[in-house]
């Protein structure tokens, strides 16, 4: 049985576990999560940590025991020399906190890139795991913001991500909260939308890197793609119904645009993948679902492949790690082009108040 951590760490870190434990609560009833348990293949912990005591107020589906205020601190505005801050003054508290739950295979840590609580813990906290966790595989899972939504979020998105790199994270899953804003008209609808998806990915991974598979994935060979090119890359999922007529268009499809959470040509820039499919026994043709891998393989270079016998139309979950993301080179040129005008704007206003200052310099007050 698999150990699995999940952590949401700021406001939209939080509101995907919250997903999460909705999903494995099995329901939407607000009073779901204090009469049943949740219904997790493996033990899985789920732990929501925030400096802004009203984000995790805000949580429905996250027992208060799984809730996490850093005291003493109220949100840190979206800036991260304080997160850090926050974070070192109290790292032991924290950690106590996380390792009071035992001992973990795999730890999935879940934050926007761009905000101040959330993308400035979310590195010290993988480096903290892997020092206390010696076997554990880490992967973060970021939402990158609304290109729109700032100078600072670009900037910390743009050093945040570099940050997760720099500390031996075994992957990326990246969620990009522009490229999804297409499903829904209104911000909020989108949001829910978004964490609705990443939850029912994540949780179809750990499922089947839990189950007794036909074709066998686990722990490990998910670690090898997470490794792959870049270490990032993102998820993909298919359901078929009716009018899907094969179980190799189901699997194509888990690679198309629409079932992604981040832009990619996945034929093109794919590093590494895995393709996992559930479903009733009379849906799965292995020689079909070899084939489709197969002719993945040709294209993208290795893909494992995981069948999952489980009741149902079949279900295709596609994990992959990119070589390349142009996108996301185009974010750091807008982050950088944000910082260069956010310091210009500050020196213009320095200069000009510094210019007033001047007018007084030589005089007194006269009453
Ligand atoms: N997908 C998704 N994105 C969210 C959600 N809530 C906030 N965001 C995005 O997260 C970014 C802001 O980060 P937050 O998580 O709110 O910030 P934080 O980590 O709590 O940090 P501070 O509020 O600065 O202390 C923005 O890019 C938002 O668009 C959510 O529920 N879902």
């Amino acid at each position: 049985m698999l150990n699995v951590l999940m952590l949401g760490i700021g406001q939209c870190g939080n509101r995907i576990l919250d997903a999460v434990n909705r999903q494995s609560f099995g329901g939407s009833s607000k009073l779901s999560k204090y009469y049943s348990r949740q219904k997790f293949p493996s033990r899985v912990e789920t732990l929501a940590i925030n400096t802004a005591v009203n984000d995790l107020k805000e949580l429905k589906f996250t027992a208060a025991k799984d809730r996490f205020h850093v005291p003493n601190l109220h949100g840190v505005g979206a800036n991260r020399s304080l997160g850090k801050q926050g974070f070192w003054d109290n790292r032991e508290m924290i950690m106590e906190e996380i390792e009071k739950r035992g001992d973990f295979d795999v730890a999935f840590v879940m934050t926007s890139a761009s905000g101040g609580t959330g993308s400035s813990f979310a590195p010290l906290v993988i480096h903290e795991l892997k020092n206390r966790y010696k076997n554990i595989t880490i992967v973060a899972v970021i939402v990158l913001p609304f290109r729109e939504e700032g100078s600072i979020y670009l900037q910390n998105a743009a050093f945040s991500m570099r940050d997760i790199m720099e500390v031996d994270c075994d992957g990326i899953i990246l969620v990009d909260n522009q490229y999804l804003k297409r499903l829904s008209g209104d911000i909020k609808t989108a949001y829910d939308r978004i964490n609705e998806m990443v939850a029912e990915r994540i949780l179809f991974l750990i499922e089947s890197l839990d189950s007794e598979m036909l074709s066998v994935t686990d722990l490990g060979d998910f670690k090898t793609v997470m490794r792959g090119g870049l270490r990032m890359g993102t998820l993909g999922f298919f359901e078929a119904d009716k009018k899907t007529p094969t179980l190799t268009s189901a699997i194509e499809g888990s690679i198309k645009p629409g079932g992604l959470l981040y832009p990619a040509e996945v034929y093109e820039d794919a590093a590494r993948a895995m393709i996992i499919i559930q479903g009733s026994r009379e849906y799965l043709d292995v020689d079909e679902i070899t084939k489709a891998v197969e002719k993945l393989s040709t294209k993208m270079g290795q893909v494992f492949k995981g069948i999952v016998i489980k009741k149902g139309r079949p279900k295709v979950l596609s994990v992959f790690t990119l070589a390349q993301v142009p996108d996301l080179e185009l974010l750091y040129s807008q982050a950088a082009q944000a910082i260069q005008d956010e310091k210009s704007r500050k020196t213009k206003a320095k200069k000009q108040l510094d210019d007033a200052f001047a007018y007084i310099e030589d005089l007194e007050e006269v009453y």
